[in-house]
Parts: structure tokens; sequence; C-alpha cells
């Protein structure tokens, strides 16, 4: 896949060549087919296609959740398949996941939620953990509800709390699972426009599975997927 400009850093994510398949025999259904892409440092991808496609498929082997059955993933320059599982947890770590809901842990507040994305390979900092959630939730208009339990939060507080612990883990690589699908217009644009800031700011990559349309004028690119196979598509600003 080609990468617009030159102001882009290295390759983050590539699929190489990836194919995927669940069951086997007469059970065995083909999802993915010959994917070759990568997603590059300041990037975010938004990836499209009909329910079914096999977008949360590709979405979960680019964050190393499953191992495709054939082809290689690279992530930040290294192949995962050759290395052992102790690297691969630290290289895990450098990836933060964000889904349509259920991010958060509902025995912890919205402040402690966020100090549990702290990176695990950090060196512990509690007091300056948690001054630096206050600060992201403050960032994200939730300055007021640090002490409050998720199911006191509306969806949209909910995602933007766990935006917060997505940043709080400075990651390199997002992977966003139809992010604002539960939202309202509103509270779904304000998910990506910090999803989009936090990929120029902080120079991480992001690829975001959507249905909206709307959502579509945040993405750097997008990729399609249709009948397995994968291509990229202009995007049309509204
Ligand atoms: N664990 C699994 N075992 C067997 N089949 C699966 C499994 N997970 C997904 N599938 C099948 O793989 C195909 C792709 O699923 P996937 O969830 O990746 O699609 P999607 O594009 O994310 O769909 P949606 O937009 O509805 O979320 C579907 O036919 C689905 O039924």
């Amino acid at each position: 896949m080609t990468s617009e400009g030159n102001t882009l850093g290295p390759a983050v994510v590539e699929a190489i060549d990836v194919h995927h398949h669940y069951g086997e025999g007469a059970q065995r259904v083909d999802v993915l087919f010959d994917i070759n892409m990568q997603v590059r440092e300041g990037e975010l991808v938004i990836v499209t296609g009909p329910s079914g496609s096999g977008k949360t498929t590709l979405l979960t082997i680019l964050g190393t959740m499953r191992r495709p059955s054939e082809g290689k993933l690279r992530l930040l320059g290294t192949n995962v398949s050759d290395i052992n599982n102790a690297q691969l947890d630290r290289l895990r770590n450098r990836v933060r996941f964000l889904f349509q809901k259920r991010n958060l842990l509902s025995s912890l507040t919205a402040l402690q939620n966020v100090v549990a994305g702290v990176s695990t390979t950090a060196l512990a900092h509690p007091a300056w953990d948690e001054v630096r959630a206050r600060h992201l939730l403050g960032l994200l208009g939730l300055g007021d509800k640090a002490e409050s339990w998720p199911d006191e939060l509306s969806g949209g507080q909910q995602q933007r709390v766990a935006i917060a612990r997505v940043m709080i883990g400075l990651p390199d690589l997002i992977i966003a699972d139809e992010p604002t699908s539960a939202l309202d217009r509103v509270a779904g644009r304000l998910v990506v426009d910090q999803l989009q800031d936090l990929t120029m700011r902080a120079k991480c990559a992001v690829v975001l599975s959507t249905h909206d349309e709307r959502i579509f004028d945040v993405a750097s690119r997008r990729l399609h997927i249709e009948d397995g196979r994968c291509f990229e598509v202009p995007i049309h600003y509204h």
C-alpha cells in the first residue's frame, strides 16, 4: 500500500501475505486472503467493509490478539512469529485496544481505570501516574468525574475515560474496533477527534474499524475489505 506525503514515520505494523480461516474441514471458513498492508507512525487508518467481512479479524491480527493462519505480522519492526512469549508480551505492551463498549472495569473509578492503563513495563510512580490521569481526564472534559464509577457515566463519557486510559500508556499502536458505534454523533465525534489528535501529537498509529461514514474525514487512509480482500479507497470528505 502507498502512504501519502513524506512526513510519516516508519511502519508500526505490517501484514505480509496474511490469510486467515476459522475452523477446519467442513467447518472451515476462509475470512481473509492475501492481505498486504502497513500502517505508519502518525497515520490513522480506517477499515471499512460489510458486516462479517473480516474487519474485527484483521484488527485482532494486527493487535497480536490472534495469529494469522498464514503469512507474517511485523510489529514495530519485529516479525511476531520469530519471538518467544515473553518478547511478545513486551511488544503487546506497546499496543492498546478500544472497543465499542465495556472498555472500563466496573469496580474501579474513572481515575483508577485510567491509572490501570499505565504501561506495565514503566517504573511505578503511583502519585505521578495519578497526576497524569487527572490531567488527561481534564483534557477530555472529565475533570469533575475522576471519582465517578463507570455506571454513573454516559456511554460517551465512558469512552472518553477509555481514551484517557489508552493515552496514559503512550502506545505505539491503537486498535479501535467500532469505537463510536454505541455513541451519538457528538460523543462519537469527540472520540475520533481525540484519536486523530493522538496520532498527530504522540506520533502513534491508529487502526479503526467503522461503518460510520461521518467519521471518515479523520482518516489518513481508508482500507476496505470485501470478499476477504483488502484494498485502499479514496476518502470522500463531506
Ligand atoms: N471465532 C470465530 N469462529 C468462527 N468464525 C468466526 C469467528 N470469528 C469470526 N468468525 C466469522 O468470520 C467472519 C468475519 O468476522 P468478523 O467479526 O471479523 O467480521 P466484521 O467485518 O468485523 O463484522 P461486523 O462488522 O459485523 O463486526 C464472519 O463470517 C464471522 O462469522
